[in-house]
């Protein structure tokens, strides 16, 4: 498999790269960036966070926009930023029939920009919306295979749809990563406007494999089955002032509150509510250096001077 260089830009001592690479599991043209810290330049490996964008996002819009670059170079950190779905297949087909293909103007909850980090069942999509095998299986495949990193030492954080992917590929594959966080993710999709839109389409009429990326429906059956680790600890932020918070609310963060506390869970899960903040990234950029910080530690890395 060959990795296209797209464009570099030197970063904060590292360099933040992006490529473009074909894709098996989406059978499509994939792209991502990658910021490799100074350290990575002797071929030592480094350890590597994986950041899930939301609705709308690109492979750009968390490198250019959460301010990661100090602090994760002051770590030492690898990031690597994949796009959320894929892009420019044969999208005639897609745009057939209504089926709100964003390309096409009709939605932008689905297609392209919304990939849901599932696999898509259901035809038109099961050709290429296989986001969920690209993030927790390709993607860390070639990652591995062509940079400096200690695949031993991987974590993963996302944001709103990217959320709900850190989360729900996280405790799907709990061996896989080493910690996991989330900004104002979406937890019950199969409870939200967005998911009720989205999984049907995606993944056919029967609710109970929407259930398999529902991170609240996948926390209540991993706690009940005592199939949960238990070294791990949930970072979660999200701003009061998020407009997908209230009327309707598409996130859902109290009923994981809830669930947290039923489930006896509370050491596990540190669930701030970030006073006025909204659902974008002038509050993620605000918060970052916290995720960095959180995922550093149990990465073992400590901030060089
Ligand atoms: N139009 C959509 C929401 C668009 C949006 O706000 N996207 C957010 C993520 S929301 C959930 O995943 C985002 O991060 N966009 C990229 C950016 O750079 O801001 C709607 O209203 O449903």
């Amino acid at each position: 498999m060959t990795l296209t260089r797209v464009s570099q830009s030197k970063h904060f001592g590292g360099t933040l790269t992006k490529y473009s690479h074909a894709s098996t599991s989406t059978q499509s043209t994939m792209h991502f960036n990658i910021f490799l810290p100074k350290e990575a330049a002797g071929n030592t490996k480094v350890p590597v966070l994986y950041c899930l964008g939301g609705l709308t996002s690109t492979e750009d819009n968390f490198p250019q926009k959460s301010g990661f670059g100090a602090r994760a170079s002051q770590y030492g950190l690898a990031l690597v930023f994949p796009d959320n779905s894929p892009r420019n297949v044969s999208s005639r087909t897609y745009i057939q029939g209504d089926l709100g293909f964003s390309e096409a103007g009709a939605s932008s909850d689905i297609g392209y920009g919304a990939g849901f980090y599932l696999n898509a069942t259901k035809a038109p999509w099961d050709k290429n919306w296989k986001m969920y095998d690209y993030i927790a299986k390709e993607l860390p495949e070639v990652i591995a295979s062509n940079f400096p990193v200690d695949t031993a030492r991987t974590s993963i954080l996302g944001h709103s749809m990217g959320g709900h992917g850190a989360l729900s590929i996280f405790l799907k594959n709990q061996s896989a990563y080493k910690s996991i966080s989330a900004f104002a993710p979406i937890l019950h999709p199969i409870e939200s406007s967005w998911g009720q839109y989205a999984l049907p389409r995606y993944l056919g009429e029967d609710k109970k494999t929407w259930e398999e990326y529902d991170t609240i429906k996948l926390l209540s059956r991993y706690a009940a089955e005592k199939n949960l680790r238990d070294d791990v600890k949930f970072f979660i932020d999200q701003g009061t002032g998020d407009q997908f918070l209230n009327n309707p609310d598409r996130l859902h963060t109290t009923v994981l509150v809830d669930l947290v506390k039923d489930l006896g869970l509370e050491k596990q899960f540190e669930i701030r509510f970030q006073d006025g903040y909204d659902h974008g990234f002038f509050f993620i950029s605000t918060f970052m250096n916290d995720h960095i910080d959180h995922h550093a530690k149990s990465l073992g890395l400590t901030l060089n001077a």
